[in-house]
Parts: structure tokens; C-alpha cells; sequence
């Protein structure tokens, strides 16, 4: 039997991606999901010497702790710096980065109804003997944010010794049960902003990484 052109065309318009339909299950069943490989190792290098070069150049700043309004510097908190990524001035690296991301978040609203309207990264570089504690990424009074990403730019060499892995915490029937993530290159961590507590253990080596958010409105 023929198919109908626009029944053609609506099987064309959606494609199933097995690597995002994991993504989804993970979230479901964990509320986190880590995808190995997420960016390739020329991906990740040109996302690398990027960051490098901003960071050469002065332009990051410490990051604070909570949002404008509640604006604090404390190092016994955090000690990254961090640059945000415009997307409409975004390099030929970052323009990658946000085509990736991009798809993924489209595919995300259309088979979840997240109702993801707007993102936010920037880029993060700890330096030796820094880390972040342990915390909600909706502490900073941004219920908007949904989902939190994390995409990790460290040589190819990274090693466990070299610490700086994320904790995530999870409650499992009343039990505090917790895993932690190496922040291989090219590893991508996507978890529940609202949900999730984690932290980043102390760094022995330095540490570069995207954070973002994907947030409703
Ligand atoms: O770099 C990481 O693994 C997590 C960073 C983080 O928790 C944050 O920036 O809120
Ligand atoms: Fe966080």
C-alpha cells in the first residue's frame, strides 16, 4: 500500500535518536544521565583552546554565589571562574557547541513537552586546590532552571587521581546513596536542576568544563 505524501512527511520530520531516547529514560528513572563521547575530541579540543584563550585574555571573573540580587563572592563555597557564552557572538567553537546542544534540546521538547524556552552556559575553570560544595543549582532563586549540563574540556590524559569528579546525591527510600563522575573529556552529565544536590570535589589538577541550564522561560 502507498503512503499518503503528508504521512510521509510527518514519519521524515521526526526520527527516533537512540542516544536521546537514553538520555530520557535516565532522567525518568535517575534523574540524571551521563553520555560518554556526547562531543568528539576535535570538538572538545577547539571548545578547550577557546576557553584557554578567553581565560588568557583576562575575561573571566570569580563566580559568585546566587543571582544579582543576591551577589556574594565566597570562596569557601566556589572557587571557579567563569566566563558566560553568548550565543549570538558565539565563535566558530561555540557555534558547534550550541548546534549540538540545540537538537538535543529540540528533541528533548518535542517527545518530553519540557517547554525548554531558553538556555543559559558558561564556560568554568578551577583551578588547582578549588571546588565547589555541595548544592542545589536552584538555590540561586532560579526556579526556571530545569535541567543543568555539564560538558568537561580536559586533556585527553584526565585521571581519577586528578580529583575534581561531581558527587551527585540522591535519596533512595529515606537512604542517602551518592555517585561520582569523572570529568572525562567529551563527557556530557545532564541532570535534574530542582531535584539533584552534587558537588565538585577539590581539584588537583586544573579543571575546564561548560555548565549551563536549560530553563522554561
Ligand atoms: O562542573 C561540574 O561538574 C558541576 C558544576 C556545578 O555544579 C555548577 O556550576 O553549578
Ligand atoms: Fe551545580
Amino acid at each position: 500500500m502507498e503512503t499518503a505524501p503528508e504521512e510521509l512527511y510527518e514519519q521524515l520530520e521526526f526520527r527516533e535518536n537512540p542516544l536521546y531516547e537514553k538520555i530520557i529514560s535516565d532522567l525518568l528513572e535517575n534523574q540524571y544521565s551521563v553520555i560518554d563521547s556526547f562531543f568528539d575530541e576535535d570538538e572538545v579540543e577547539a571548545l578547550r583552546n577557546s576557553l584557554i584563550n578567553k581565560y588568557t585574555e583576562d575575561n573571566f571573573k570569580k563566580a559568585a554565589i546566587g543571582n544579582r540580587t543576591n551577589e556574594v563572592i565566597a570562596k569557601s563555597v566556589r572557587g571557579d571562574f567563569i566566563l558566560w557564552i553568548n550565543e549570538a557572538e558565539a565563535g566558530a567553537a561555540e557555534k558547534l557547541f550550541f548546534n549540538k546542544i540545540n537538537v538535543l534540546v529540540d528533541y528533548l521538547n518535542k517527545t518530553c513537552f519540557l517547554g525548554i524556552l531558553t538556555k543559559e552556559f558558561h564556560y568554568a575553570l578551577y583551578p588547582e586546590g578549588t571546588f565547589y560544595k555541595r548544592h542545589l543549582d536552584t538555590f540561586q532563586n532560579d526556579g526556571r532552571r530545569k535541567l543543568s549540563m555539564v560538558c568537561y574540556l580536559n586533556q585527553e590524559d584526565w585521571k581519577p587521581e586528578n580529583g575534581g569528579e561531581l558527587v551527585i546525591y540522591k535519596d533512595k527510600n529515606g537512604l542517602e546513596t551518592s555517585e561520582s563522575i569523572f570529568p572525562f573529556p567529551g563527557r556530557m552529565v545532564i541532570f535534574e536542576s530542582q531535584v539533584l544536590e552534587h558537588e565538585v570535589r577539590p581539584v588537583k589538577q586544573e579543571r575546564l568544563s561548560i555548565t549551563g541550564w536549560l530553563k522554561t522561560r
